[in-house]
């Protein structure tokens, strides 16, 4: 049975992660380009752990410059089979108030095609399933690890991936509310999308900050409004994912750790030498 290696993606506002011991700074480059910045790895409570900042730290990276790929494919290196993404939402519910959490179960993707969302191309195609694009078993944990934190807490949810930089206008945003959605950021597709092919769980700590701007008695989302919350709940999320740590058992028992197995259609003698080289890591064992 392999190691668990839990890996941790900060996102706005969680740049570092506190409580590890034997910490160390990892430099990778990739075949994919450089990640964010330095991988952080230690034991947190007896677990290996790894911590990568997706903005980098000093928050220097837009959602759509962020090298998804190379953060995902350096986690892969460093062994790691689940990755907790935290994330700043709007949220689109009354219900869901700033402060909440949400484990979100589903996705919506309004990107537009600036990101790369797959390891695949260049002579090789592969189609992973993605219907259910969050690891279940993986937010059971985050979902028992937020109430145990004494969070309020929102089981499954649909977040909104938007481009961004720029926040939703109000017809978008009411637009996004007639969907059903329940949350709205900018991070989570290509994350989603690439741990799936590498046959990484992949589950979200969603912290809701704002109510974006379609609700008429709050005001409309900025970056100020969304670092008060944050700072008051990174304290929140840091205890969840502590929580979280000591239920998440080394054999997986999902279907997210055998997810390429059907999905290479490209009749392997015709992938290119260097391309499975390069994709060595990802989907060797199927070539
Ligand atoms: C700083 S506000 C907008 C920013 O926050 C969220 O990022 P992350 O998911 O990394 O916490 C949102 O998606 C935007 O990128
Ligand atoms: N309202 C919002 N829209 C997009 N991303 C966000 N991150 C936090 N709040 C957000």
């Amino acid at each position: 049975m392999s190691e668990l290696v839990i890996g941790v993606f900060g996102g706005s506002g969680l740049y570092e992660m506190e409580g590890m011991s034997d910490i160390r700074r990892v430099t990778m480059d990739t075949p994919f380009g450089a990640p964010s910045d330095e991988y952080i790895t230690g034991i947190l409570d007896g677990v290996k752990m790894v911590f990568l900042p997706r903005h980098g730290r000093g928050h220097r990276l837009l959602p759509s410059e962020v090298n998804y790929r190379a953060n995902i494919y350096g986690m892969k290196k460093l062994g790691v089979s689940r990755i907790i993404s935290v994330s700043a939402v709007g949220s689109m519910k009354e219900e869901i108030a700033p402060g909440h959490i949400v484990i979100p179960d589903q996705f919506i993707d309004r990107t537009n095609a600036t990101r790369c969302n797959t390891f695949f191309g260049n002579g090789i195609v592969a189609h992973v399933q993605f219907a259910d694009p969050v690891c279940a078993d993986l937010s059971g944990c985050l979902y028992e690890a937020a109430l145990a934190s004494g969070a309020v807490v929102h089981r499954g949810g649909t977040y909104i991936c938007m481009e961004g930089p720029a926040f939703s206008t109000r017809a978008e945003s009411n637009m996004y509310r007639s969907f059903g959605v329940s949350v709205i950021g900018m991070t989570n597709i290509p994350e989603a999308k690439l741990a799936r092919e590498a046959e990484i769980c992949y589950g979200v700590i969603a912290l809701a900050t704002d109510y974006d701007c379609w609700h008429e008695a709050h005001d409309d989302v900025s970056v100020d409004a969304i670092l008060t919350i944050i700072k008051n709940n990174v304290t929140m999320a840091k205890s969840i994912i502590r929580n979280a740590v000591g239920r998440i058992v080394a054999e997986r028992d999902c279907p997210c750790a055998s997810a390429l197995q059907y999905a290479v259609i490209t009749d392997r003698n015709a992938i290119p030498a260097e391309v499975k080289d390069r994709l060595d890591l990802i989907v060797g064992t199927y070539l």
